[in-house]
């Protein structure tokens, strides 16, 4: 059984991939927050921008990876291309499966899974994106990008730069300080090339 906050179709809005036409498979609940905000500030996790409690409208309980999977081919709009899935959440690796993997490669899907690397991930994801929490232990330490937040407490950039990623994102922590945190992140690129600038595109152009 999986439980799924929503699913849609929109561009992918960050990182390496920003731009790209995906649907994304929103699974609820995460282990570092339970999603309610009387809970946020004892949590791993304090900074969430995402609700992913329960099931929503474009969500439910699927009893099947069969099931689901074909509720993703069926959200899928494009017209040529690589068709691309990005489950997300919450955390994705408490409930995506081999074979869920499995069935979307067989439907001509590539796989994209934005998680927080605190869960070891399946094999066959072919874009994995690990935004480490600092309070969180890092278990996932290889992957397609590593994307970190910032500025965040005791999650320095330092502590990943030598992980095995091959793109390295920051990106600003969105918060009512919004603005100066995206030049801090600005400058902290620009004095570390090895980082480069994600930002959340889709709040920036007002997609989903
Ligand atoms: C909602 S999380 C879900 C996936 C997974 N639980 C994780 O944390 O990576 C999706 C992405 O949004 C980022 N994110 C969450 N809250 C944010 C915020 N307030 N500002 C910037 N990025 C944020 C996360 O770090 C992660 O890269
Ligand atoms: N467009 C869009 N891009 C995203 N990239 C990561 C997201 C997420 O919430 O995991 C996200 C999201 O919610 N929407
Ligand atoms: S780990 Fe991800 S989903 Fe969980 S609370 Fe933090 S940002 Fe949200
Ligand atoms: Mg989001």
């Amino acid at each position: 059984m999986y439980t799924v906050k929503e699913i849609f179709y929109t561009l992918q809005g960050e990182g390496a991939q920003a731009g790209r036409a995906a649907v994304f498979c929103r699974f609820s609940g995460c282990n570092l927050w339970n999603g309610r905000e009387d809970d946020r500030l004892i949590s791993l996790c304090t900074f969430c921008d995402t609700d992913f409690i329960g099931t929503g409208q474009d969500g439910g309980k699927f009893a099947t990876a069969e099931a689901l999977a074909s509720r993703i081919g069926s959200t899928w709009k494009g017209e040529g291309g690589v068709p691309y899935v990005v489950f997300t959440g919450g955390e994705p690796l408490l409930q995506l499966d081999k074979a869920l993997i499995e069935l979307m490669h067989g439907m001509g899907f590539e796989v994209g899974v934005e998680s927080n690397g605190t869960i070891a991930a399946p094999t066959g994801i072919d874009w994995l994106c690990v935004s480490p929490k600092g309070s969180a232990k890092l278990v996932q330490t290889s992957g397609q990008e590593l994307k970190l937040v910032y500025p965040q407490l005791n999650a320095q950039p330092e502590l990943f730069e030598n992980l095995d990623f091959k793109h390295f994102y920051i990106q600003p922590l969105d918060d009512r300080a919004g603005i100066n945190n995206t030049q801090v992140c600005i400058e902290y690129c620009m004095a570390h090339p090895q980082w480069q600038l994600s930002l959340q595109t889709h709040k920036l152009t007002g997609i989903r």
